[in-house]
């Protein structure tokens, strides 16, 4: 396989039909009709009635390398990655050891590049160990051959505002932004596992409410103000959230020196409490699922901008964590391979966005916000061939044991999806289908 092919009149972008000519790993060219010379015969891939997109970018993946191998590799979660059409993913960092020195960074970094299949940009811990008290070594980080752009305590919430508002200050000397998982801890108790609400006391489950996202929210885009940094908010999941973002929105246009981002995971844009009813830990999750009328302000507010991106949150567990009674069970479920079916299910065959809107949050605006300039240049000349091809017209049905991770913690298992990923290249050569 070369780094040179000919995608041959899929719909770019769900729009315009057209040939995508790449050389070397790079699109040469776009348009009507292009010739194959120069492109082997089996470098000719037909496109015809598929939609052609950049390459996903996720922002929000857990590789569980080093220390749980037992629940995926980089190697294994890059698999995942490809087949659901990524091309990056930045690897959280929640490790064993934590990401939280240089070293551990470029360990991440390079293997992902020896695995090959897409690019891993590791994120770097705010506080060293997770510990939410020192700052861990974010200026080596992002120095150093990983270029860490992105940090964040993922699992844990920085807390303690003095240390985020530290983190914030060192981060806007080069452009960093922190990614906050936005959980009071006081708000939502240590053994908090289930949306706070009617079902969580008729299950008898100790509740986390939405109100301990929301302040953690209110506060963090309040300190970005102060200190003119950048905010990512990880998994944004109520509706409250979605106002406060709305309104820091909003101040920071008028403002124009600080910024405030959001994702928000497929599972928080699809599915509800209420499956709780069956005590499955499969559907137990951080932030927990949320009812129906905080998954409609999510839809909305990712539609009309509000939340600038969808991100996985993919969570391998091995079964001996995730097989326990609901309270004991680890929190986290898989997402890489059937992010886009959902978010075109949910998003795109409903009407709310089009194949463009799609790719812009899963592609470009993630990469914009996680500084990978490259991966986020889209469909044009010059530009990486970083490319998934879409069957929007497929009907394909989970299946857990299909999956590629090495995890089954599968919340999708068995349910039909209306669009599916047939191909996937990085620069140029296939990571999957072809
Ligand atoms: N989302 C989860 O439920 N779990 C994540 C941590 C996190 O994203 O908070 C994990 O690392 O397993
Ligand atoms: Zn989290
Ligand atoms: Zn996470």
């Amino acid at each position: 396989m070369s780094a040179s092919l000919l995608v041959r009149g899929a719909s770019l972008l769900g729009d315009t039909t057209a040939d995508v000519r790449v050389v070397e790993g790079v699109i040469a060219e776009i348009g009507p009709g292009l010739d194959a010379d120069g492109i082997e015969p089996g470098d000719v891939v037909d496109g015809d009635g598929l939609v052609l997109l950049p390459g996903l970018v996720d922002l929000h993946t857990h590789l569980r390398q080093p220390g749980r191998e037992d629940a995926e590799t980089v190697r294994t979660g890059s698999c995942a990655a490809a087949a659901g059409g990524y091309t990056a993913v930045l690897a959280m960092a929640n490790t064993s050891p934590v990401t939280d020195t240089a070293e551990a960074a470029e360990h991440v970094f390079d293997l992902g590049r020896a695995a090959g299949l897409v690019d891993v940009q590791p994120v770097g811990a705010v506080t060293k160990g997770l510990a939410g008290e020192e700052l861990a070594e974010l200026g080596l980080m992002h120095r150093s051959r990983a270029g860490v752009q992105v940090f964040s305590d993922d699992g844990k919430c920085v807390a303690d505002p003095r240390v985020m508002r530290r983190a914030l200050e060192y981060v806007r000397a080069f452009g960093g932004v922190v990614s906050q998982h936005a959980q009071d801890p006081s708000l939502a108790g240590p053994s908090a596992c289930c949306h706070e609400g009617e079902l969580s006391g008729r299950l008898g489950l100790p509740g986390w409410p939405g109100i301990a996202e929301e302040v953690i929210v209110a506060r963090d885009v309040m300190l970005a103000r102060h200190t003119g940094s950048r905010v990512h908010v990880a998994h944004a999941s109520t509706a409250g959230t979605v106002e406060v973002i709305r309104w820091a929105k909003a101040q920071a246009e008028k403002d124009g020196h600080w910024s405030v981002t959001a994702e928000v995971t497929p599972h928080h844009l699809l599915l509800t409490t209420d499956l709780l009813a069956g005590y499955d830990p499969t559907f137990k999750v951080n932030p927990p699922l949320r009812p129906q009328e905080d998954v409609e302000a999510l839809r909305e507010a990712l539609a009309d901008g509000t939340i600038d991106a969808v991100a996985t949150d993919h969570a391998p567990h091995a079964r001996h964590d995730k097989e326990h009674a609901f309270v004991d069970a680890a929190f986290g479920m898989l997402g890489l391979e059937t992010a886009l079916s959902v978010v075109a299910s949910v998003m795109v065959e409903t009407g709310r966005m089009t194949w463009a809107d799609l790719a812009r949050v899963m592609s470009s605006t993630p990469a914009a916000i996680a500084g990978l300039g490259e991966q986020g240049r889209g469909l044009e000349v010059g530009a990486p061939a970083n490319l998934v091809l879409v069957d929007p017209s497929a009907d394909v049905t989970v299946d857990r044991d299909a999956s590629l991770s090495l995890s089954r913690n599968n919340p999708w298992h068995g349910r039909q999806f209306g669009a599916a990923v047939r191909a996937t290249y990085l620069r140029g050569q296939p990571t999957f289908g072809a």
